[in-house]
């Protein structure tokens, strides 16, 4: 479960509002999409949830931990794949890996067996051994993927996971994120594209200029809509309407 209270963030020494006071909570076994236009605040929301960025005021806590009172404790709570997939790139796809689930502290038999199951899925199993300087964008994103499911967290996060994966790779994806939350486990995952928040989430909420201006489910959303009127431009009407 993520629970998010009263929580803002400011750059350049407070003259950026990225996110404003933004109350949210996630529960276990639940698929959560967080939608908004470029520059709304979904990055940076999701980097204080991974424990990236410290928030200004409030708290957040992943399954009763507080993620900046208890780092270490939270971030193995959580499973983390952000928007840019750059990565190691001397390391072989392996050494990477094995190197993420050491730092997990994933026995032998639990890393390989994930590994195998989910580089077979993404296609990539033979490209392993291979340095991850070598490897396509959307081959290290599978990478990450991967690595980010090792310790098979309780909590998984995703920037954006489905820019740049190719039509199959992203049906697999939605394929996991689907199962990883038919498991009990909770998952964020933040998208510009309504059509994949229909038809994967549970709940929505949408961002825009750092405040949350909907959290609910797709039905919520639609009953919301004017005869007629599709979900992406409804959706077009709240974050663009001052
Ligand atoms: N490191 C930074 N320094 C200064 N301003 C920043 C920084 N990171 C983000 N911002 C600003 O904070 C606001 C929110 O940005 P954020 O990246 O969280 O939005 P986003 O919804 O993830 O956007 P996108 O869909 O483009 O990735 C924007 O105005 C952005 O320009």
């Amino acid at each position: 479960m993520i629970e998010i209270k009263n929580v803002s963030k400011t750059y350049s020494k407070g003259r950026i509002k990225a996110v404003k006071n933004i109350f949210l909570n996630v529960e276990k076994g639940e698929i959560f999409g967080f939608l908004g236009p470029n520059g709304a605040g979904k990055t940076t929301t999701i980097k204080m949830i991974a424990g990236i960025l410290k928030p200004d005021e409030g708290q957040i806590k992943v399954n009763g931990i507080d993620v900046v009172k208890d780092p270490i404790k939270a971030k193995m709570q959580i499973g983390y794949v952000p928007d840019n997939p750059e990565i190691f790139n001397r390391l072989t796809g392996i050494e990477y890996l094995n190197f993420i689930a050491d730092v997990y502290e994933v026995e032998d038999e639990k890393r390989y067996k994930k590994i195998n199951e989910l580089a077979e899925m993404f296609g990539i199993k033979d490209a392993l051994n291979s340095s991850i300087g070598s490897f396509s964008h959307g081959m290290k994103q599978k990478l990450i993927i991967i690595g980010s499911l090792i310790h098979d967290p309780p909590i998984w996060i995703l920037d954006e996971p489905l820019v740049g994966l190719d039509p199959k790779s992203a049906f697999i994806l939605k394929e996991i994120i689907k199962k990883h939350a038919k498991e009990g486990n909770t998952v964020f995952f933040s998208t510009h594209i309504m059509e994949i928040a229909e038809k994967l989430c549970d709940r929505i909420g949408i961002i825009k200029k750092g405040e949350i201006i909907f959290t609910g489910s797709i039905e919520e959303l639609r009953s919301l809509r004017k005869e007629n009127e599709s979900l992406e431009n409804l959706f077009l009407e709240l974050v663009e309407n001052e």
